[in-house]
Order: structure tokens, then sequence, then C-alpha cells
């Protein structure tokens, strides 16, 4: 990067971080601002005022002239020590604010971007970084400090150079020297800094992962079932040891620079002082100009190399501050796409010569897919393992792109469709669905109706997580939550596990998750499977795809899917991918994958009649153990 490129980026990382600041918490930057000027006063007082004190005793000791100075100097003193200790707890909590938004902010980017960025190693990468610095190294609060400090000290500088100036032009060029070498010191500790958080990246995110794995409950029982923790902990103790010998180098150079600075700093105070005793001796001086002279030449050195360290600091966190630039920059799915949904309620699907290799994989998943699903029909999907069907309703779902070919929905391709106007028209549940430690009820609606702690309370929070907006229209908002109920229970009967819900501890309320609440309680995996395919239905969207959705029910829940299937996807398009063939029976049509292929398409009683067909072999292969 060339010097102007360093500037320019320099800027934009600035400009972005003023912009964020101002966005999350605005009244911070205002606030820090006011606290910086504060912080420029009191030495300039305790500078100047000492030294009028002592002029006037050593002179004319007019006592008048000597209270007006004590009480100016002590009014001063105490406005600037009271707004200082105001600022103070005020930036205190407008930093937590901020840290807290700034939390937000970056969850709700992290799921907002691209799904296929989300298991890219190098996006990863660039995550952990850029929040290991922000987490790590204060990094949104130094970048505060930085700028205030680079603020408050060019004022100080400036004032002081003046006062040195009429000591001697000599010493001030001496300091300016000092502060030079200190500079590059300096530059050379933050490299060392900024060594550390790029060569430990990986090894800090390892050890999370372990850390995350230890305690993530869905591991639990493998982890006890197969004396994993020695494992765990033998592998977060190596992550440690390799980073161990990096930190004792880095560090080891760092006090080693530190204490260089340290020594210059002190050399350059004695020859001054040495000067200045002189200066006194000889009687050019007078006790109350050595006085200031001597502050101000000790304020002096410290605020250049505050104002030197502000400066490389800022570079530094800047350095860093642009991943979370880049970050930022990734795309968002709901950006993608703007045109409207096609019109009408049920759409015609065409997959048109569809080829897709995941990111960074070698070879297709998916080969030349050649497919139209029509309005309202019900298809179902079979084939062996890895055939990639999950893959095909992946792209429909457009957590992928097609590498090659488009899909389309009626006539309309799909990504270029308003990404949320799509979404709403999609329900999907996956194999590995996940259902959230939150209540029933917002697990199946997606909206928010506990508050954290308080249960039972209906209430939205804004962006920023200010307030909590608690409806005031209390009977019109109980009537309409009675009638959500009825038909959350409506769906729940549906897919056969209402009387389940009913009967917990809170209904619909139950949290599913103990760390947060005693009440709450976990399902049975056949339970939450259903509850998973409920909250796909209570999206009431056109397009239905269910991938495995009876792999965890009994047979007789299973059979209980099967007959409502139906009713379930009545005037819904409907995908069913599931390796009980039994299945297809109620599917207007089957597709056969194979390889990545589609190789037979047709309905159970076309394919059933191919002999030697793979939809022949697998449904007789299954059904050989039913009818033994
Ligand atoms: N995120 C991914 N990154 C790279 N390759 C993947 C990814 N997900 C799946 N694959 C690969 O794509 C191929 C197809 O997988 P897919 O899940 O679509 O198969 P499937 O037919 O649904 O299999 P199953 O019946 O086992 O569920 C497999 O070889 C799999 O390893």
């Amino acid at each position: 990067m060339d010097k102007r490129e360093f500037l320019n980026s320099n800027q934009e990382v600035i400009k972005y971080f003023i912009r964020l600041m101002h966005k999350l918490t605005p009244a911070y930057l205002p606030t820090l601002l006011v606290q910086s000027l504060m912080k420029t006063i009191r030495p300039l007082l305790f500078i100047m005022g000492p030294k009028l004190i002592v002029d006037e005793l050593m002179g004319l000791q007019r006592t008048d002239r000597l209270v007006l100075l004590i009480a100016i100097i002590a009014l001063g003193n105490f406005v600037v020590g009271v707004t200082e200790k105001v600022l103070k707890s005020k930036t205190d909590l407008l930093t937590y604010k901020f840290n807290n938004a700034f939390e937000r902010h970056i969850a709700k980017k992290t799921v907002e971007i691209d799904f296929e960025n989300v298991e890219d190693p190098e996006i990863l990468n660039l995550k952990e970084r850029a929040l290991f610095a922000v987490r790590n190294h204060g990094l949104m609060y130094g970048m505060v400090e930085g700028l205030s400090k680079i603020a408050n000290e060019m004022i100080l500088i400036v004032s002081l150079s003046a006062i040195i100036w009429t000591f001697s032009p000599w010493v001030l060029l001496l300091l300016i020297g000092v502060v030079m070498i200190n500079s590059f010191l300096f530059k050379k500790i933050q490299k060392y800094y900024y060594r550390e958080s790029t060569n430990t990246v990986n090894a800090n995110r390892a050890f999370v992962y372990y850390i995350n794995q230890s305690g993530d409950q869905e591991l639990a029982k493998d982890i006890r079932l197969y004396n994993m923790p020695k494992m765990i902990i033998d592998k977060m103790n190596r992550v440690n040891l390799a980073t161990y010998d990096e930190y004792l180098k880095i560090y080891g150079t760092i006090s080693r620079l530190d204490g260089l600075v340290s020594v210059n700093v002190q050399i350059q105070t004695v020859i001054i002082y040495i000067l200045l005793a002189a200066k006194a001796v000889g009687g050019t001086v007078t006790i109350g100009n050595f006085m200031m002279y001597a502050g101000t030449i000790g304020k002096y050195s410290q605020s250049m190399n505050n104002f030197v360290s502000g400066i490389i600091e800022v570079n530094r966190l800047c350095r860093q501050l642009e991943l979370l630039v880049e970050y930022e920059k990734i795309p968002a799915s709901k950006d993608s796409g703007d045109q409207a949904m096609p019109d009408g309620n049920l759409f015609e699907i065409e997959f048109h010569d569809v080829s897709f290799k995941y990111p960074r994989a070698e070879d297709f998943t998916l080969k030349n897919i050649s497919v139209k699903i029509h309005p309202g029909e019900k298809i179902s999907i079979i084939g062996l393992n890895g055939a990639g069907k999950t893959t095909f309703v992946k792209l429909l779902t457009r957590l992928y792109k097609p590498t090659e070919g488009k899909i389309t929905l009626n006539g309309v391709d799909i990504n270029d469709v308003d990404y949320n106007a799509y979404m709403s028209n999609i329900a999907a549940v996956f194999q590995d669905y996940r259902l959230f430690g939150i209540s029933v009820e917002e697990n199946i609606t997606g909206k928010n109706t506990l508050d954290f702690e308080t249960g039972g309370k209906n209430g939205e929070s804004d962006d920023n997580g200010d307030a909590s907006v608690v409806s005031a229209e209390g009977d019109k908002n109980a009537a309409a939550a009675e009638g959500a109920e009825r038909e959350i229970y409506g769906i729940l009967e549906k897919v056969g596990v209402a009387s389940d819900i009913a009967a917990l501890p809170n209904g619909l309320k139950t949290t599913l998750d103990k760390r947060f609440d005693r009440g709450a309680t976990k399902l049975s995996g056949g339970q939450a499977q259903k509850v998973a395919i409920a909250r796909a239905l209570c999206k009431d969207a056109p397009i239905v795809v269910l991938d495995e959705p009876t792999a965890a029910l009994d047979p007789i829940a299973e059979h209980d899917v099967y007959c409502r299937f139906d009713q379930m996807v009545q005037n819904k398009t409907a995908i069913y991918i599931s390796h009980r063939l039994s299945s297809c029976r109620f599917c207007d049509r089957i597709l056969v994958f194979d390889k990545g292929r589609i190789i037979e398409v047709g309905s159970h009683d076309e394919l059933i009649i191919q002999e030697g067909s793979q939809y022949e072999r697998m449904f007789n292969a299954q059904a050989t153990y039913y009818s033994a």
C-alpha cells in the first residue's frame, strides 16, 4: 500500500468509526469531546497558576491580587474536577452502551451475510481477526481514546511550545528530537502488537471453538460417552502452548523497547533540569518562571509522547478496524435482487440446466439439472446418501446460487427477486434444523412475545435495544394474542403435537433452554421435529420444502404425518425429501437423484414397473423388511 492509499484508507476507517459511533450511541462523541477539552484546561491551570502566585509573592505581594489568584485557581480546579467526574461516569455508561450496541450491530451483520460466506474459512478468519481486536484489545474504546488524545494533546502542545520558546528555542529543539526518536520506537512497539493479533488468530479461533464445544448442549452426551473431556482439554492445552512462545517473544521485545523510551525521557529531563538550574543560579530566571518552565517542559515531553503515541495507536487501530470495514462490506443476502415476486399464489418452479459446485470445492455436486415443478405439485426427492438432494433445495431456498444455469419462478430468475419477498414465499425444514432456547410460540412465529426474565409480557425492543416498547392497547392485544394462540394450536394439531405442547408448564410460552429459565423444558427429538414442521407451516408460504421431516418420528407419528400431508400442504407446492420410500406414494411425481444428476422422473406407479430402475431397486429393498 503506498502512502496516499494508506492515508485514504485511514480516512475511510476513521469516517466509518465516527459514523458507527454516531449511529449506535449519538451522545458518545460530543461527551468525549467535552471531556478531552477538560483534560487540556487542567494542566494549563496548574502550570500558570503557581507561577503567577510565586511572582506576586516575590514581587509586589498585593493581598487582594493573591486572594483573587488563589480563588480563580481553586474555582477553576473545582469546576474542572467536578465536570471531569460527571463526564467520566457518563462516558463509562456510554462506553457500556456503545459496546453492547456494537455487539448487536455485529450479530445483525453476521446473521445477514450471504449463507455461503458463513462457512468460508477466509471470511471466518476475517471475522475472527476483526472481532478479536475489538474484544481483546478494546479496539473501540482505544480508538475513542486515541482520537480524543490526539485532539487534546495538540491544543496543549501549541500552548506549551509558546512558553518553552520564551525560555530557549534550543530546548524546544532538544524536546522535538527526543520525541522523534521515541516515535520511531513507538512505531516498532505497535508493529509487535499487530503481529500478536495476526499471528495468533488461528490459534485463538481454535481455542474459542474448543471452549464452545465443551459447553455445547448438543455435544454434551457424546462428550461424556466417548471420554472426550481429556482430549478437548489436551487440545486446548496444545493451542496454548503453541501461542505461548509467540507471546513470550512479542512481549519480551515490547518491554525492551518500552524501557528504551523511558531511558530517553529520563536523559532529556536531566539535561533540561541542569540548564534550568544553571539559569536560576545565574539569576536569569525568576523562581516563578523556574517553576513554570519546569512544569511546562515536563508536561511538554509527556504531551508530545502522548500525541505521537496517539497517532501511532490510531494508525494501528485503523489497520485492525480496516478488517471490520471489510467485514461490513461482505454482501448481505437481504440486499440481493430487486424485482417484485411474480403475481399469484402458486408458482411454476423451473431448474434450467443447473450445475453447482460448493465454494472452494473442486467437483460439481449438481450437474445439468433441468426440471419443471408445476404449480401446486407435490414432489418427492429420493436418492442415495450424498446424491445432492439437500443441495438441490439449498439452491431453491437461495442459500447458494447456481454455479451454472438458473432457477426461475414463473419465468423470473429467483436470484433477481427481492430477497425478503422471496423468502416469505418459501418455508423449509432441513435435516439439521434447530430450535432456539426461546419459547415454543416464538420458535414457531419468529416474533418476540416474552421479555427476558419477566416472562409472559408482550414487548418489542427497538433496534438500539434501548426501550422495551410495551403496547398499551391491553385488551385489544390480549384478544389478538388469544386468536394467535388458537391459530398456532391449530397448526400444532395438524402435525400431531398440540396435546404435548398444551401439557407443558407454560404451554406455548414454555421456553426450550434451561440455562435461562428453570421452568424450561426439553422436547423429545420427535416433538422438536413436529414443532419445526409447525414453524414451516405457520409461515403459510406457497412453497414448502421438507427434508427428512419424519426422521425422528415414531412409526405411528410418521404414519400420521403421511396421512395429514395433503391437508398440511393443501394449495401449496411441496418438495419432500425422504429415505422412507413409502412417502413417495402420496406425491405426484418422484425425482430420483444419483451422483448429482436426476436419473429418473415419474410417479410411483410409473417407476415401480420399470424393472432394474434405481427407484424399483430401492423401493423393493426397503419393502422386503416390511413384507417378511
Ligand atoms: N457445505 C458443503 N460444502 C462442501 N460440500 C458439501 C456441503 N454440503 C454438502 N456437500 C457435499 O455435497 C454432496 C451432496 O450432499 P447433499 O447433502 O446434497 O446430499 P443428500 O443427497 O442430501 O445426502 P443425504 O441423503 O445423506 O442427506 C456430498 O458429497 C456432500 O459432501
